[in-house]
């Protein structure tokens, strides 16, 4: 399995990472064939999978619930559990109470926090407790309360400067790899360059690495997509058609067939049939 050293190692020979997102074993399981490098259990579940119209509803209980399931799904691939809103906040041994059960119970492989000062101390406590972090700066989804909305960040000079600033306390912290959402090209670039970690960007241009949602990617019911998102298939167009086909061989009776019941040869010797068998 690809490590933490192996990341290291990708950005030092210009190799770029290919992260995507699953929620679920067979997914995880597609994931891992096709070559992911690194797997995350997003709270973008809550979105894609859940039916919530944000990621602040989502709960550790939910992460470990699905962690478990990519676990098994790509037992091979470096897989990152998603920290959910307010899971990491209040105090450290909340977060230690929440960060070992998505290490231990679910068998993650890192975590990911969003934040940039604000999280730099939890950070460093995880990182010498022996836990793998990854950060995530830029647009933050869990502050979308605050943010008013799902927008680039970065755009104005002193924000961009204080994303680097962030980006490189955060890394002298300790955390094995940075997300960046949604900014403006030139800063993923700025960050990829200045930092010895891998930058793995989703909306931020040429990073490291790359990081989409798995329901973005194939095309499966996502509701709103970004304008960094690139489909690579219709899968909806797929299912909605073998539904349809399904909901009207039951209409018609030519579902089921013969090669789908089960016979048996008492039949006639049971009352309980009436003999009326075909
Ligand atoms: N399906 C899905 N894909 C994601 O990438 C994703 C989620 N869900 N849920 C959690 C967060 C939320 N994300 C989002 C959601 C919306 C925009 C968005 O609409 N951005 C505007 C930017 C407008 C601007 O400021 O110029 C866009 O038009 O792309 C961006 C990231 C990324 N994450
Ligand atoms: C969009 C990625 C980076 C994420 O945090 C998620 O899927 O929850
Ligand atoms: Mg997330």
């Amino acid at each position: 399995m690809k490590t933490t050293k192996t990341f290291l190692q990708m950005k030092k020979e210009g190799v770029p990472i290919a992260m995507l997102t699953a929620y679920d074993a067979p997914s995880a399981r597609l994931a891992e064939r096709a070559g992911v490098d690194m797997i995350l259990v997003g709270d973008s579940l809550g979105m894609v999978v859940l039916g919530y119209n944000s990621t602040v509803p989502v709960t550790v209980d939910d992460i470990v619930l699905h962690t478990k399931a990519v676990k098994r799904g790509a037992p091979s691939t470096f897989v990152v559990a998603d920290l959910p809103f307010f899971s990491y906040h209040t105090s450290f041994s909340e977060t230690a109470t929440h960060v070992r059960r998505l290490i231990q119970e679910a068998g993650a492989d890192a975590v990911k926090l969003e934040g940039g000062y604000e999280r730099v101390e939890t950070v460093r406590q995880l990182v010498q407790a022996g836990v793998p972090v990854v950060g995530h700066v830029g647009l933050t989804p869990q502050s979308v309360g605050v943010l008013g909305g799902y927008r680039v960040q970065g755009k104005e000079e002193d924000d961009a400067r204080r994303i680097v600033e962030e980006a490189k306390a955060l890394e002298q912290a300790g955390i094995l790899a940075l997300v960046v959402e949604c900014v403006p090209q030139q800063l993923g670039q700025l960050l990829s360059q200045t930092l010895t970690i891998p930058v793995i960007g989703i909306g931020a241009g040429e990073t490291d690495g790359q990081v989409l949602v798995y329901h973005d990617v194939i095309g499966y019911e996502s509701a709103h997509i970004p304008k960094f998102v690139k489909q690579y298939a219709n899968v909806s167009e797929v299912i909605e058609a073998g539904l349809q086909s399904y909901v009207d061989d039951v209409k018609v009776r030519k579902f089921p067939e013969k090669t789908h019941m089960y016979m048996t040869k008492q039949a006639e010797k049971l009352s309980l049939y009436g003999g009326e068998q075909k």
